[in-house]
């Protein structure tokens, strides 16, 4: 049994960190011929089978004079598949081959100078380092990659990489060509005007990456990518001879083999976006609202797809065979301040959903009393179900006396392990109330729970405009996502557990995820709780903005209602984003505690608000554009 994230004998953060520190990459561990994989990089088994028969993904011709047959083609494949191939795209094929080679060349290059690109500091014009998710993911991937921003606005040449720099930009150029012709037939598919989706300036701005994926010893304990979907609108990915994209198809992983010539192009979920209709079971794959907002920033707000376009989980295989190299270009608005137009709200926690009998979700197979199918979590135990597409309501009901359980077994559990994982489910499912009649979603922002887009505007305005009540900060330092999570603290409508409770939903216990000690309501969590006093401790440390010994959520700024003593506006809003920064980091650290298992760590809590404040104040507001990551944590007093 290969050794998993769960074994607590293990220090896995401090071999991450080793890892990390070497800054040579998984393309280290192979150049120094490792036979074993390190344990870092072991997966658990995936659930899902391979597809034993091949499936086609289709090939559009874009040089096809048949343009409505091209947008057909193009409208089946995203609206089932989510992927699809493109040749005649306009792109040269040297182009193609010489992005390939470059990127090749650049993870070939001797390892000092790789060193010097290594770095997990996303305002860097060239960001090159190994899994960028190495200390949230559960197991770590065997692959490196380096990222530039090259629209809009593209770094300077000569902070590129030399072995790469021209290719990198004329393949990009390239890309971004085809991405207008891309949009205008997705428009086009979509029944909208063929400029529309370039009006609204989706094919602005373009994400590079150099994948590297290096032979691997073991490929069967890992993953060369993990399964994700893609967070744009739109992905163009060249990917070289050797193979290892799959994509989930009806639940079974399917090759995408390299077609020499072709590109690959999938969704992301910024073209999904469903919210119209949240009801939708398919709704948790979407974690977005985008509402497009008309020039003075108050208009009607339009979501582009409506979930018609998929955004289908992929992955990677490793392999025995490489390095494999790819590239993947992705066309999305979280690049850079990209235009003011969008405003892309994360819905993760504004809708809850209200179970009803459980009589459409299908008990297995969607999720429902876990962030994951129970497939996912327990596969063994799926398998042993006679029917695997059972509903909740097959399996269990809510009564009287508590849940029944019906289970209807191939063969009889085998006591021990098997019969601990039937308890286990059974605890998952005492957490949730199962009630009666139909399934519904919970709009947070409205008080009948129904999600309308006006509804979510009036939200956005009640947030903005002078009412009663804690209002959105005004503070243009502060990304929208991170405002809302404070101004959710504010007026206390955060998940919490107490809140939870409240609402009827039935939990094990209300005891905080963090201190296991004392009820978890939103002033525990952010004020009294030992482990977030200790994060503010930590915060405090560096610069000291914000009090420990607070008795309220306001109080906890520093000097905050004492305008007069500090007249510096800058510094006021620095602070400000700091106090905001804090709530948000907190409110992520526990939500990966409760979903995700993790431990909660307050010097990791200052860390992050360290950087992320540095990039909003680096990034959003003028006077901090000349800014030095070195001044801002040993002087920022100095701003
Ligand atoms: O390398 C590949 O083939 C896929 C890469 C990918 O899925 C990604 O970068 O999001
Ligand atoms: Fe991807």
């Amino acid at each position: 049994m290969p050794a998993t994230g769960d074994d607590t004998c293990y220090d896995r953060q401090a071999e991450l960190k080793a890892f990390d520190e070497t800054k040579a990459g998984v393309k280290g561990l192979a150049d120094a011929g490792i036979r074993e994989l390190p344990r870092i990089f072991i997966h658990q088994p995936e659930p899902l089978p391979v597809s034993s028969t091949p499936f086609p993904i289709p090939i559009v011709d874009l040089g096809s004079p048949d343009r409505a047959s091209t947008v057909e083609k193009i409208r089946e494949a995203s609206e089932t598949l989510g992927f699809f191939q493109v040749v005649n795209h306009g792109i040269p094929v040297s182009v193609m081959d010489g992005v390939v080679e470059g990127v090749r060349r650049f993870h070939d290059q001797d390892v000092e100078v790789r060193k010097r690109f290594y770095t997990r500091d996303p305002s860097k014009p060239l960001v090159y380092h190994s899994n960028y998710d190495l200390y949230s993911s559960p197991a770590a991937s065997w692959r490196d990659s380096f990222y530039s921003f090259m629209a809009p606005t593209p770094p300077p040449p000569e902070e590129l990489p030399e072995v790469c720099r021209d290719l990198q930009i004329e393949y990009s150029n390239e890309v971004m060509k085809l991405g207008r012709v891309l949009f205008g037939l997705l428009s086009e598919a979509l029944k909208l005007n063929t400029n529309h989706l370039e009006d609204m300036d989706l094919d602005k701005g373009l994400a590079f990456f150099g994948h590297c994926y290096p032979a691997c010893p073991q490929p069967e304990l890992t993953m060369g990518g993990p399964k994700h979907t893609d967070y744009g609108f739109l992905t163009v990915l060249l990917q070289d001879e050797i193979g290892g994209l799959q994509i989930n198809y009806n639940n079974e992983w399917v090759d995408v083999p390299p077609t020499p010539g072709a590109l690959v192009i999938n969704i992301g979920d910024l073209l999904q976006v469903p919210v119209s209709s949240p009801g939708h079971h398919t709704f948790a794959n979407g974690r977005h609202a985008m509402i497009y907002v008309s020039h003075d920033e108050r208009g009607t707000g339009a979501i582009i797809s409506n979930d018609k376009l998929k955004s289908v989980e992929h992955r990677v295989l490793a392999n025995k065979k490489g390095p494999r190299v790819s590239v993947a270009c992705f066309f999305s608005t979280s690049i850079a301040p990209l235009t003011r137009r969008f405003l892309v709200i994360p819905l993760d926690g504004l809708f809850s959903r209200l179970l009803g009998s459980g009589n459409g979700i299908k008990f297995w197979k969607e999720v429902w009393c876990d962030s994951k199918p129970l497939l996912d979590c327990f596969p063994r135990l799926a398998a042993l179900d006679a029917n695997q597409d059972c509903t909740i309501a097959d399996r269990v009901k809510q009564t009287e006396n508590g849940l029944i359980f019906t289970w209807n077994w191939r063969r009889t559990p085998r006591d021990g392990r098997e019969i601990q994982m039937i308890k286990r489910i059974e605890e998952r499912c005492e957490r949730i109330p199962i009630g009666q009649g139909e399934e519904k979603w919970h709009w947070e922002l409205d008080k009948d729970g129904v999600f309308s887009v006006a509804s979510l505007r009036l939200a956005m305005d009640d947030m903005s405009l002078p009412r009663g009540g804690p209002r959105i900060s005004e503070n243009k330092s502060v990304p929208i996502k991170v405002k809302i999570t404070s101004w959710r603290a504010a007026r206390d409508s955060l998940p919490t557990k107490i809140n939870l409770i409240r609402r009827g939903v039935a939990l094990g216990d209300d005891l905080c995820p963090l201190c296991k000690y004392q009820p978890e309501s939103v002033k525990h969590l952010f004020v009294e709780c030992d482990r977030t006093k200790a994060a503010r401790g930590a915060i405090n440390n560096w610069w000291r903005v914000l009090a420990t010994n607070a008795n309220e959520l306001n109080g906890i700024l520093l000097g905050d209602d004492d305008e007069g003593s500090d007249n510096n506006k800058k510094l006021r809003l620095a602070k400000n984003a700091i106090f905001h920064a804090y709530i948000w980091a907190i409110w992520k650290g526990r939500n990966e505690v409760v979903f995700n298992g993790t431990s909660f760590n307050p010097l990791l809590i200052a860390n992050l608000v360290q950087s992320e404040t540095y990039f909003w104040v680096k990034n959003r507001c003028a006077f901090g554009k000349n800014l030095s990551w070195l001044e801002w944590r040993c002087n920022p007093e100095s701003l």
